[in-house]
């Protein structure tokens, strides 16, 4: 079945005439009726070959009509020289106008399943060694030069002690060529400058940083932070390429956490390559993992996603370091806030090259009223989340050959029509490492 959409819908080409020709929303009302109000895939076919039928008789009759190409069912192959994300398709984006503005529920699983996942302890001595702060070696800190704490000329522990007592205060950072962290160090004296902003801890030779650890989980009540086994339902949507929807992936305390940190600092959001665009139309900013860190919330839900992605996505050889990018905080709040149809990564058949996204998730924080589901554009996937959940979806076709999909990820934020949608999106690459990181490769 999934084989036929995603060269058909390659095959729809507009020439101008879609306004004075056939009426695209009678043909989207009437299969929708004739399939009992569900879309999807079935949906799309009917479209695609209730206007093929219209197509023929409008030619033979030389009436007008929406032009579209014949179309093959197998193999599925994306049409030569097209580029998938770009506004050429009208026929695909009218579909997903009409199919995300359709209170039909969303897409059902196939299966439920279990996932287990086993917490890391995150108050172990190792992960907390250091009390208040972790260090960074060869590391400064760019912005937060807000404080009035000035740069002193003062001893590393008295600048702990000084950073500890004022709550602005995320870390400070020193240039000291040849200084280790040791206890008989932590007396000499340095030019201290200390910050209000501690996540973008950028690498640099020479430079010392000490950041505030995490404030998401309290240490001090040690008995209480025991690691916990977590067990996760898990809807499977789809199995090849797979498309995951995992229930209370984040919990109610860490959701807080993460929108009351990344709301105010939230701007318009960018497109790849970089700048605006109306093809995305929200607001968002970069949370930063530290894996330093393990009481950072931000950290812990990306150690649980990375597993994730290995046990039940089957990408084994994914690891979480800090060569992976940040993950994205994004804010839907304004009536027609969207991300149109685009592929995170490649999706057009290729083979997996390292260094490149593999998998992305969508993990709904705040879900809108109204509208802002996320729509798979090629496959008629249509995602209504609920609060926490997690959505994953995988690009490779084939894990045997690491054949990449071929235009089935393809996916859309639909427009926002009441309330708001918060989500994180993270992207995953295999093979990127700290010092060769996901900024040397392209999606
Ligand atoms: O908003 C959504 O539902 C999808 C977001 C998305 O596709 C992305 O951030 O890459
Ligand atoms: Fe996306």
């Amino acid at each position: 079945m999934l084989a036929l959409l995603g060269s058909l819908l390659g095959f729809g080409r507009l020439e101008g005439r879609l306004e004075s020709g056939q009426n695209l929303t009678s043909t989207f009302d009437e299969c929708r009726l004739r399939l009992g109000n569900t879309l999807g895939e079935p949906w799309m076919r009917c479209v695609v070959d209730s206007l093929l039928e219209v197509q023929a008789t409008a030619k033979a009759r030389g009436e007008e009509y929406f032009p579209i190409e014949a179309h093959t069912f197998d193999p599925l192959a994306p049409l030569h020289g097209h580029s998938y994300g770009t506004r050429s398709d009208d026929l695909k984006n009218k579909m997903r106008d009409y199919s995300c503005d359709v209170a039909d529920g969303g897409s059902q699983p196939l299966r439920t399943t279990a996932w287990q996942y086993e917490e890391p302890d995150v108050c172990a001595s190792a992960a907390t060694e250091g009390g208040a702060f972790v260090y960074k070696a060869d590391r400064f800190l760019p912005a937060g030069n807000d404080l009035d704490l000035g740069d002193s000329h003062m001893s590393v522990h008295e600048a702990q002690e000084r950073c500890e007592a004022d709550v602005r205060c995320q870390g400070f950072t020193f240039s000291a060529a040849g200084w280790s962290h040791s206890a008989s160090r932590m007396e000499e004296r340095q030019w201290i400058s200390f910050k209000s902003k501690s996540e973008d801890a950028t690498r640099g030779d020479g430079w010392h940083t000490f950041k505030r650890r995490g404030e998401g989980i309290d240490c001090s009540a040690r008995a209480l932070r025991q690691p916990r086994i977590l067990n996760f339902t898990v809807h499977v949507l789809r199995e090849t390429p797979p498309v995951y929807l995992v229930d209370d992936f984040y919990s109610e305390a860490e959701c807080s956490y993460m929108l009351n940190y990344t709301l105010p600092l939230m701007g318009p959001s960018v497109v790849v390559g970089g700048g605006t665009s109306t093809w995305r139309q929200s607001y968002s900013v970069n949370m930063y993992p530290d894996y330093d860190d393990e009481t950072n919330v931000v950290t812990q839900a990306a150690r649980r996603k990375f597993a994730f992605a290995r046990t039940m996505g089957g990408y084994t050889d994914l690891q979480e370091n800090e060569g992976q990018e940040p993950v994205n905080a994004v804010y839907y709040k304004d009536f027609g806030d969207h991300y149109g149809a685009h592929c995170d990564g490649e999706c057009s058949g290729g083979r997996y090259l390292e260094g490149h996204r593999i998998a992305t998730s969508v993990t709904y924080c705040q879900v809108a009223e109204e509208g802002g589901y996320t729509l798979f554009t090629r496959s008629g996937l249509k995602v209504v989340p609920k609060p926490r959940q997690m959505l994953f979806f995988g690009y490779i076709e084939d894990l045997a050959s690491m054949a990449m999909d071929r235009g089935h990820t393809e996916h859309s934020g639909c427009p926002l029509r009441k309330g708001r949608k918060w989500i994180t999106t993270m992207w995953y690459r295999q093979g990127v490492t700290k010092e060769k990181d996901w900024s040397r490769f392209t999606v």
